[in-house]
């Protein structure tokens, strides 16, 4: 079918051409920031088939991993990728799958409903409800998940799925738009050796049905070891080896390092990256260390830099580079004659309103299933509401009553609907990991998520726990019992709470740690309190503080409020008569 034709089923080669990679690390507060140099001269090839990036911890393999996968601003690497000979496109991020090292996946929904997710957000429109079932099926059918198809995922506080099963779940996220490559970071961390096996085994049938599988993996077991076609050896940021899994032994073997009869492959090369006695010791043992054993010639030189020298004028570095460099100079060619050399942009799947609906409805199934914020945010807000209600119970007609204690209660309310908004803090700081992964894998535009949550979260988390709140205060308070009046007094809170929750939203989407957001929006709604112009007299403040009292928004609620109570007090000489009382 045309549906079949947009996605296709051979994996692409991806070659890296001399990838250096530098970040910039702050050493202290007041110290120069340093550069700290991550990757050098990497160069290679991945074709369709298993691939793996192994190494010791911070080789660097993850870094590299999300260079390839298009996941790291392109204008802080060195170097070129080319897909299939081409220039990587610019959303080559959203073609590719990425499966992250953490899950991302939602833990109240069902393994089912976070395929869907995925499916109608990243299938093309030309594919009908039906088809999308049907590929959520084939993928659950594939992946082994029929028997927890419909269990949830789980959360810290639910019990859901295997780790194994997790894991799956991710993989079958990405599968669905059958992308050509797929990225995997660590895929086999945290599971135990025979589940670890099975997702290796799986991405190995998968592989055979002509994808690319990149993984990073540390120390896989002999049995998962033989299912890679191609390997990457990384020491400290350079190629230790790169070239077809089933050589390494013997390349290594050709510079001097023999592996023991029943050492695990795996074990070696990191011991031999590391400089590990093992694998020295046996090359003393057994070839009297007639190579060298790699860094004899030149003791004081780091033992990486001998091993990537090794490979890089071996017979099979030599072999890996002129294949290489045939990949580039044909893209090369292909450039300065000026033919065609990009891949067609892709750009999202669906509309911004496709999109919306469905992040909507994740957002509210997340609520619907996991509802104790929102009944504590309304049970909080319907105490509170009472306790104003007691403090403040129906306020008499006479000057204290009519001015003081209403002026206290608007002041006690509007501080309220302010503070209440501290929750809203959690919104994105708690979701920012799946967030970033979703965005950046092309799943939704920005604005789509932010405008869902937005309004998710202001109507059950805000506007409900007002209507509790407000209601209460103002029966028992006793303002006018009018139908306008009321509106009118929930129009204040309302805008004054949706404002409060708007800043608390910029604080959690600016910043990475929930305590610190938490802390940050705290210190903003104390100041605009002190600025509210209820505890101290504005007009007797320093001018060159006073401009803080227009940033408070309790100032601007308390403003208005106060209006319209002296308004009404102008108007009836007698004091009696307010638009709340
Ligand atoms: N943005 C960054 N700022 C500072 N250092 C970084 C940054 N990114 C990576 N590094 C450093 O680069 C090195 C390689 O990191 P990377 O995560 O790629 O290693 P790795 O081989 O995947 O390690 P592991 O197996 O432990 O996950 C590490 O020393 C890491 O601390």
């Amino acid at each position: 079918s045309s549906n079949n034709q947009n996605i296709t089923n051979t994996g692409s080669q991806l070659s890296f051409h001399d990838i250096n990679y530098k970040v910039n690390i702050e050493k202290s507060l007041c110290k120069k920031t340093e550069v700290k140099q991550i990757l050098y001269e990497i160069t290679g090839i991945f074709k369709p088939g298993m691939n793996a990036i192994m190494g010791p911890s911070g080789s660097g393999k993850s870094t590299l991993l999300k260079i390839l996968a298009g996941r790291v601003n392109r204008e802080s690497v060195e170097g070129c990728v080319l897909v299939d000979g081409m220039n990587q496109p610019s959303n080559f991020r959203c073609m590719a799958g990425f499966v992250a090292q953490d899950g991302t996946v939602v833990g109240t929904l069902t393994v089912r409903e976070n395929l869907m997710f995925s499916a109608n957000l990243r299938l093309p429109k030309s594919f009908s409800g039906k088809e999308k079932n049907k590929k959520v099926d084939e993928i659950i059918y594939e992946l082994g998940l029929t028997l927890c198809a419909d269990s949830r995922i789980g959360a810290n506080w639910l019990r859901g799925i295997s780790g194994g099963e997790r894991k799956r779940t991710n993989i079958g996220m990405e599968l669905v738009i059958s992308p050509k490559v797929l990225f995997l970071d660590e895929p086999t961390t945290g599971l135990d050796s025979s589940t670890a096996f099975a997702v290796m085994s799986l991405l190995n049938k998968i592989s055979k049905n002509g994808r690319t599988i990149i993984f990073s993996i540390h120390q896989p077991r002999y049995k998962i070891f033989k299912l890679f076609d191609g390997i990457l050896l990384l020491g400290a940021g350079r190629t230790i080896y790169h070239g077809p899994a089933n050589k390494t032994l013997q390349y290594f073997n050709s510079i001097g390092y023999v592996c023991d009869e029943h050492e695990n492959p795996s074990n070696f090369f990191l011991d031999i990256v590391n400089g590990d006695s093992t694998a020295i010791q046996a090359l003393f043992n057994r070839n009297g260390n007639k190579n060298g054993s790699s860094n004899a010639n030149d003791p004081s030189k780091p033992l990486v830099l001998t091993l990537a020298e090794n490979f890089s004028n071996s017979p099979y570095g030599k072999k890996m580079k002129q294949e290489a460099s045939k990949v580039y100079e044909s893209y090369y060619s292909r450039k300065t004659n000026g033919s065609r050399m990009k891949h067609p942009d892709i750009l999202y799947a669906t509309s911004f309103l496709t999109q919306f609906r469905y992040v909507s409805q994740r957002t509210i199934q997340n609520i619907i299933r996991n509802p104790s914020a929102m009944l504590l945010q309304v049970t909080i807000m319907f105490f509170f509401g009472l306790f104003v209600g007691i403090l403040f119970f129906q306020l008499g007609h006479n000057f204290k009553g009519a001015i003081q204690n209403r002026t206290g209660a608007l002041f006690f309310i509007t501080l309220n609907q302010i503070f209440s908004n501290l929750s809203s803090v959690g919104l994105f700081a708690l979701e920012r990991k799946i967030f970033i992964h979703e965005s950046v894998g092309g799943f939704y535009r920005i604005s789509a998520y932010f405008f869902s949550k937005y309004l998710c979260d202001l109507v059950p988390m805000r506007i409900v726990p007002l209507i509790f709140f407000s209601v209460t205060v103002y029966y028992m308070i006793g303002f006018q019992l009018e139908i306008y009046k009321f509106l009118l007094f929930f129009l204040i809170l309302g805008v004054s709470t949706t404002s409060g929750a708007t800043i608390g939203f910029a604080v959690s989407s600016s910043l990475e740690s929930y305590s610190s957001a938490h802390l940050c929006l705290l210190t903003i709604f104390v100041c605009m309190e002190v600025f509210g112009g209820f505890l101290l007299n504005l007009t007797t403040m320093s001018e060159w503080l006073s401009w803080l009292q227009y940033l408070s928004l309790i100032r601007y609620t308390l403003k208005v409020g106060i209006h319209l109570l002296c308004v009404c007090v102008r108007m009836c000489v007698r004091v009696c008569v307010c638009v709340f009382a």
